[in-house]
């Protein structure tokens, strides 16, 4: 019988490199990755894709889905609604893939009480400058949002309590291995 895969929640605040750190092994097939996409009412940036990186949907179309029980979890975020539609998460887990939900700190809560075993994974910055040079960087947001995420941020990481493992983003390649490592020892062991 296949092995059920694991639950993994990756959280961090926006801009502290998620997903930069996550592009670096999310195709090694060793970890049999599956990312889970999130449903979002935000607006699509430069270079994402439908149905890759977010399905992008009104806010009609999320509350509807919302509201016939179709997500595993939900938040609204700096004024947009996201969530982690639940086809297809137990499906995949059930062929043994190891699905990985991007998602934010009332979302991790709201998972860790439907599944209690899921790993869960902060990401921290070096520094809140640091932090604040990643999101500016990017240049994806305009001032009032980049504000506001900053602002979310400070509250967010007050919750790196309710995560079992907190990595700090200081180098890609290493913040990648030390997840690597601990997904792997997670794959070997029954907790
Ligand atoms: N609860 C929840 N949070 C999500 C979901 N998808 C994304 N997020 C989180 O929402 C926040 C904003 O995401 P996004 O707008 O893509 O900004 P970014 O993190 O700066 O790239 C981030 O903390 C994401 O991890 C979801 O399905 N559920
Ligand atoms: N360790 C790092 N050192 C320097 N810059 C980084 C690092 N990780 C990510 N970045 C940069 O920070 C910005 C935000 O990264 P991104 O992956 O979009 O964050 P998130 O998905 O958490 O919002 C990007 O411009 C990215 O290139």
């Amino acid at each position: 019988m296949t092995k059920k895969g694991l639950l993994i929640v990756v959280s961090g605040p926006s801009g502290v490199g998620k997903g930069t750190v996550l592009k670096e092994f999310m195709n090694d097939p060793d970890l049999k990755l599956s990312y889970s996409v999130s449903m979002t009412t935000r607006e699509k940036r430069p270079g994402e894709v439908d149905g890759i990186n977010y399905y992008f949907v009104t806010k009609e179309e999320f509350e509807k889905v919302r509201d016939e029980g179709g997500l595993l979890e939900w938040t609204e975020f700096v004024g947009n609604y996201y969530g982690t539609p639940l086809a297809g998460v137990e499906k995949l887990r059930n062929e043994g893939r190891n699905v990985l939900l991007e998602i934010e700190v009332n979302g991790c809560r709201q998972v860790k009480e439907k599944v209690p075993d899921a790993l869960t994974i902060f990401i921290v910055p070096p520094s809140m400058k640091e932090l604040e040079k990643r999101i500016r960087g990017r240049k994806t947001e305009p001032e009032e949002i980049v504000q506001q995420r900053l602002a979310k941020a400070e509250k967010e990481l007050e919750s790196t309590g309710n995560y079992r493992y907190v990595v700090c983003n200081d180098d890609v390649k290493l913040a990648a291995d030390i997840i690597r490592v601990i997904i792997r020892h997670h794959m070997e062991r029954d907790f």
